[in-house]
């Protein structure tokens, strides 16, 4: 019932549009059986009127009829049209609500959803919910509405047919309807449910071929994805036998409520007021009663899978955004000078902390590395300067103010980030450049090609900048992909430039290029590097060593390469005139207070 309320407010804008599709779906079953009445009635009149050669007026139900079927076709066309329109809005509206619930969540909080998953709870599920309508609201009110006439109807003629095909239409529309509900419950939820997983593993596969097929691994993912469909299969098999025999129900008790109406009327055409004229048109009327019911079995059957699909998509309900926006935010900061105080990040409300406590500070136009081991917390401090996650402690000023005073958008529009994996659309060279500085013309596009050391490879791509990169950059290298990631960062123009690896799959000589270009271009911005490369990291203004979310060291690359073990071991080959095994210099690492005096 809750979901039902659910589905209607969400519903709402539509509900005149449903309204109208119901009342014409009305119109066209009760016109149905009326036709199929009156046609009997004229039929047995023109038969008795035959037999005793008697004057008959056929023109008055010749038109009826007529009428009658005119208003069965047209209710029909129209109903279609405005029931589909109507469905074709839910679904809009559906989608709206979904990509609302969806938006303003973190792209962190939706890594946990595979992307199969994900597209099929905005497909097929929502698919699944268009039908709320078209198969249980409609058929329910077409059929209260039309059976409670046409019994109404036959009580005229006589109150036990009433009753005894009331009954009868009771079992095919109620008891029947209930019978498959409870049976097409488990199948239901279950296709819905292994229909999403299947999807999940084939993107997921198709995503991973070139790992599956290198790994040996392809016929291990197949067996899984034959299995999910195998299932799958199962499940509709046994939906469709359940609807099958549903409707092998609704044809029994039709069948028997016409023999029933036969037998009844019989002995009743004896009686005055009953004339022999009258049984076809009962015996029919009953007959075309059960088309308004015939609907109901199968769509409570699908009752099962509305309510797994509705439950998948209000999951959705429950999840807040990672990150809060202010509701009187300030103007957006005038600089970049960062502080942390004592900040605290979890990623998971029960998970380790990633940031546990971390002071440091950033002046603007200052050039920091943050280094340290695997999962110290660096890229998380990248996180919450682009507002993807919040921390759950601490504070980080920006400009002198906490960083929850502005807008998400407004400290965004000052950062160009370079992620750790770089993501290219499935576009060309050009589009994947201008994703972030979409005004930005050929000029601006070509220098930042050039300042990324990628100009010349982009013009010996088969179509230049007009190239289609593939499907997550396949036609290009990985030190490609990296370096086009650098080119949209730097045409952003942005005051404040984070680089997560950005040399991660660059040779020696092109990174140290790529350093030199970047040196002039980063006059008067604030550069994050967060790196493993010394040859880069060497180069900057102060290192700050993460370790477990805290800052261990800090200083600059000579000073901490000197006084700090742990840093000399983090930089291994890279230290040039220190060597890496000697640990003798700094047994205990500096503390940052100690190095920045
Ligand atoms: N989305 C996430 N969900 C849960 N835990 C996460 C998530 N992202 C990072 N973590 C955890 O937070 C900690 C810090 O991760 P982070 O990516 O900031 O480390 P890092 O220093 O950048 O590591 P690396 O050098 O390997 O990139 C790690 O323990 C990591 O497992």
């Amino acid at each position: 019932m809750g979901d039902l309320r659910w589905w209607l407010t969400l519903a709402r804008p539509y509900l005149g549009y449903f309204a109208l599709g119901i009342l014409l779906s009305v119109v066209t079953v009760s016109a149905n059986m009326a036709l199929l009445a009156v046609s009997g009635w004229f039929l047995a009149s023109m038969a008795a009127a035959g037999l005793v050669a008697a004057d008959f007026n056929y023109f008055t139900p010749a038109a009826l009829i007529r009428g009658l079927a005119i208003t069965r076709t047209v209710g029909r066309y129209f109903e279609r049209l405005v029931s589909h329109d109507a469905t074709l809005r839910l679904l809009t509206g559906l989608r709206v609500w979904f990509y609302r619930q969806v938006e303003p969540l973190s792209p962190l909080q939706l890594q946990g959803l595979r992307s199969g998953d994900l597209l099929a709870r905005i497909r097929a599920d929502i698919d699944t919910l268009d039908s709320v309508y078209l198969r249980l609201l409609t058929p329910a009110v077409v059929a209260l509405v039309c059976v409670t006439g046409a019994v109404a109807v036959l009580a005229v003629y006589s109150p036990a047919v009433a009753l005894v095909d009331l009954a009868l239409l009771l079992a095919a529309g109620a008891l029947l309807p209930a019978l498959v509900e409870r049976l097409g419950r488990r199948p239901g939820t279950e296709a819905v449910e292994i229909g999403a997983a299947l999807k999940a593993e084939v993107v997921d596969a198709v995503e991973g071929l070139g790992e599956l097929t290198v790994f040996g691994a392809f016929d291990e993912r197949r067996r899984r994805v034959d299995e999910l469909g195998r299932r799958w299969i199962a499940c509709q098999a046994r939906l469709s036998r359940l609807s099958g025999l549903s409707q092998a129900g609704v044809l029994v008790f039709t069948h028997l409520a016409v023999l029933a109406t036969a037998w009844l009327m019989v002995p009743l055409l004896q009686s005055p007021g009953v004339a022999a004229v009258d049984f076809a048109p009962v015996v029919l009327l009953a007959m075309g009663c059960f088309e308004a019911v015939a609907q109901l079995p199968g769509a409570w059957q699908a009752l099962g899978q509305m309510r797994a699909a509705t439950r998948r998509l209000r999951a959705f309900e429950a999840l807040r955004p990672g990150v809060t926006e202010p509701e009187a935010p300030v103007e957006a900061p005038a600089n970049d000078a960062l502080r942390f105080v004592g900040v605290g990040v979890r990623h998971a409300p029960e998970g380790a902390a990633a940031l546990d406590g971390l002071d440091l500070a950033i002046a603007p136009g200052e050039r920091v590395a943050l280094v340290g081991p695997s999962g110290a917390g660096k890229s998380t401090v990248a996180q919450l300067l682009l507002r993807l996650v919040e921390a759950e402690r601490g504070t980080l000023h920006w400009d002198g103010r906490p960083i929850g005073d502005y807008r998400s958008e407004d400290l965004r529009a000052r950062i160009a980030y370079v992620p750790q994996k770089v993501y290219l659309f499935h576009a060309s060279v050009r589009d994947n450049l201008l994703i972030g500085a979409p005004e930005a013309g050929e000029d601006a596009m070509i220098e930042a090609a050039r300042l990324a050391c990628l100009h010349d490879e982009i013009l010996a791509l088969p179509e230049g900048y007009d190239t289609l990169v593939g499907e997550e950059g396949l036609k290009l290298s990985g030190g490609q992909i990296r370096r086009l990631g650098i080119a949209r960062a730097l045409l952003r123009d942005a005051p404040l430039l984070i680089l997560d690896e950005p040399c991660e799959g660059l040779d020696n000589a092109t990174a140290a290029r790529l350093w030199r270009n970047l040196d002039g271009y980063l006059a008067g911005r604030t550069l994050l590097l967060i790196s493993h490369h010394m040859a880069w990291v060497r180069e900057v203004d102060r290192v700050l060593m993460l370790e477990r979310g805290r800052l261990l060291a800090e200083g600059d690359h000579a000073t901490l390469a000197r006084d700090c073990t742990d840093y000399r071991r983090l930089a291994g080959g890279g230290l040039s005139g220190t060597s890496s095994d000697d640990e003798s210099a700094c047994d205990t690492p500096p503390r940052p207070a100690e190095l920045s005096s």
